[in-house]
């Protein structure tokens, strides 16, 4: 691929007006109080990103670029102290039902059983428990657990694990579903399979997702547009669109544009440890 090809890659975000978005980030600030220096700081300087429905976007930076953060104040855990953030156009205040967030961690309640799990959030936000049964049943078929619903998290693996934060997320039918990190914890062959059935399970329900990853290879497998970030505070440095068609297989890994995308990415984040 060449170098202008990528270059026509969008370094800014255009897109603010465009209909079908559902997240909108404009001039996203966010800074940590320091209790310690009595201070505050910077953590996301000004990122603007939109999201259209259906697409997913991966972003990648730099070690405490703000990658985390900038989810945090998505999934409405942190609140911003500049710009604006919206979904499907109504203002982030807080966390809701409309946003679902997995963790690295898959934390699951160590008491209850697998279904009762993945029920949890949903019942509290009011579902009715015979609703929340059968909604629970068919995600959990969905990230290929049938049988598994009546075992406690301590008998399953850490990949069947993340597999029931998935389910958890998903069975709330978010319109957002943001990812931070979900795989970092697995080892490296258990990573490459949820990988692949991330996007099985992306490619039936294509929900808009936002996903972060310190895994270059990971987000160009999985991404519409893998988002790079500066250093830090968080800026975004370019917007690579990932021209591989649907339903992807691990074969795009060894095609010679899927190297290009990576060679190109890494550059940018080294650039940025140069700097
Ligand atoms: N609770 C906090 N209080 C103060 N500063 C924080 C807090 N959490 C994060 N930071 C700082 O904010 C910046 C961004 O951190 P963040 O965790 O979002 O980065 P990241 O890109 O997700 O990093 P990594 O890739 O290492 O996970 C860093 O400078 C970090 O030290």
């Amino acid at each position: 691929m060449a170098q202008n090809s990528l270059a026509s890659a969008v370094t800014t975000e255009r897109r603010l007006d465009a209909a079908k978005n559902k997240l909108i980030a404009n001039r996203v600030q966010i800074e940590y109080f320091v209790k310690r220096t009595g201070e505050y700081h910077l953590a996301v300087e000004d990122i603007t990103l939109t999201i259209a429905e259906n697409e997913f976007v991966c972003i990648v930076g730099p070690s405490g670029c703000g990658k985390s953060t900038f989810l945090s104040a998505v999934a409405g855990l942190l609140k911003h102290s500049g710009g604006n953030l919206s979904l499907d156009g109504k203002p982030i205040t807080g966390p809701c039902k409309d946003l679902s967030v997995v963790f690295q961690s898959a934390a699951l309640l160590p008491w209850r059983t697998i279904i009762r799990n993945v029920t949890y959030g949903i019942e509290l936000w009011g579902v009715p428990k015979k609703e929340a049964l059968e909604r629970a049943k068919k995600m959990i078929s969905l990230v290929g657990l049938s049988g598994y619903e009546q075992r406690y998290p301590h008998e399953l693996s850490g990949g069947m694990q993340q597999r029931v934060n998935l389910a958890r997320a998903l069975v709330a039918d978010p319109q957002l579903l943001l990812l931070d990190e979900p795989f970092a914890a697995l080892d490296a062959q258990t990573r490459e399979m949820m990988q692949h059935e991330l996007l099985r399970i992306w490619q039936e329900n294509k929900k808009t997702a936002l996903f972060i990853t310190h895994q270059i290879n990971e987000a160009i497998y999985l991404a519409d547009r893998v988002v790079v970030l500066s250093k830090g505070p968080g800026r975004i440095k370019e917007i690579i669109p990932i021209d591989f068609p649907r339903p992807r297989d691990e074969t795009i890994k060894r095609d010679p544009k899927f190297l290009e995308y990576e060679d190109r990415i890494w550059a940018l984040i080294k650039e940025e440890s140069n700097e």
